[in-house]
């Protein structure tokens, strides 16, 4: 029997915590069932206390203390510590049956998502066919707010390609905080930030081309005289360019939109994860099994 889950990944702060308990109240509204991992052995406060945390496996704060290690590394000791005790994973899922969406909040250090290759081992474990068999959707937060900045949100989409790459599950990309951009960008503005491509660097404000206010000689010339006019200078804007037309080749990544405060937006991003991993496809019909119930009092 397949299980079904979504792991929910991103940088730090992009909004993971948040969505994984928006996307629980909500399910736990359309009376579906859903299991709360936390494998963020940092995290303190949560809005649904977690039926499985790491934390009850491995301290973060005790890695810190014992191995005289930063929060940095400890995180990676604690994940390479779960990786020893995979059991405890094992034990705490195999009871679910696929009614349930197990739904995994990830820490947000980077290095997880790009060079440290724990994560595509710990997907393959979970996701053995004939063991926990888990049938799981990497969800990857942007935060929306980066696309004011275009080098942001161009390094940005490229970690959620490599994420995708690397992981070799179905993958959604997801631009949260949508809130906090509406009101300040029209919507036809918004939409072209769905797929990144290099036509959104023509118009980049930071792009001195662009900029008539910008002398271009100086702006292209040898070396900057400061932090701001290295992050805007000729070779960045070229570095750019590469990473975005990298992006427009691969032709991989795209984004839905999220609004956490806004209960619509989350039953969207919720049936694009349901059909990522055929969920609804397993499911007995509910009237079935609720007669059957009926039947056994
Ligand atoms: N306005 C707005 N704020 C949000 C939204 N989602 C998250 N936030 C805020 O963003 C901050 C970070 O949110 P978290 O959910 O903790 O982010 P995270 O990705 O889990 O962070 P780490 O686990 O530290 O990597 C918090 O202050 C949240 O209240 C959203 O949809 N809209
Ligand atoms: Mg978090």
């Amino acid at each position: 029997m397949s299980k079904y889950g979504v792991m929910v990944m991103g940088p730090a702060g992009a909004g993971k915590s948040t969505f994984c308990a928006s996307l629980i109240t909500h399910l736990q509204l359309n009376r579906r069932s859903a299991f709360y991992v936390n494998l963020d052995p940092a995290a303190e406060t949560f809005e649904h206390t977690p039926d499985l945390d790491i934390k009850d496996l491995i301290s973060l704060e005790d890695v810190m203390e014992e191995m005289k290690l930063g929060p940095n590394g400890g995180l990676i000791y604690c994940f390479e510590f779960l990786m020893e005790n995979l059991d405890w994973l094992t034990e705490g899922l195999d009871s679910l049956t696929e009614e349930y969406l197990i739904v995994i909040d990830m820490p947000g250090q980077i290095e997880l998502y790009t060079h440290i290759p724990i994560l595509p081992r710990l997907v393959r474990f979970l996701t053995q066919p004939g063991a926990l068999d888990v049938r799981l959707c990497a969800a990857y937060l942007l935060e929306s707010t980066f696309i004011i900045d275009r080098a942001k949100y161009f390094a940005g989409s490229l970690s959620a390609m490599s994420a995708m790459i690397m992981l070799e599950v179905p993958h959604i990309n997801i631009l949260s905080k949508m809130d906090l951009v509406k009101g300040q960008i029209k919507k036809k503005e918004l939409k072209r930030f769905i797929t990144p491509d290099t036509s959104l660097l023509e118009d980049d404000p930071a792009n001195p081309k662009k900029r008539a206010d910008v002398d271009m000689e100086a702006a292209y010339s040898a070396e900057p005289m400061n932090k701001d006019a290295m992050m805007s200078g000729a070779s960045f804007q070229r570095l750019n360019t590469a990473v975005a037309g990298l992006l427009e080749n691969f032709s991989m990544v795209s984004f839905l939109k999220l609004d956490c405060t806004d209960e619509d937006s989350v039953g969207a991003i919720l049936s694009y994860i349901d059909d990522c991993i055929q969920y609804h496809e397993a499911q007995e019909p509910r009237e079935m099994v609720d007669e059957e119930a009926d039947m056994e009092e």
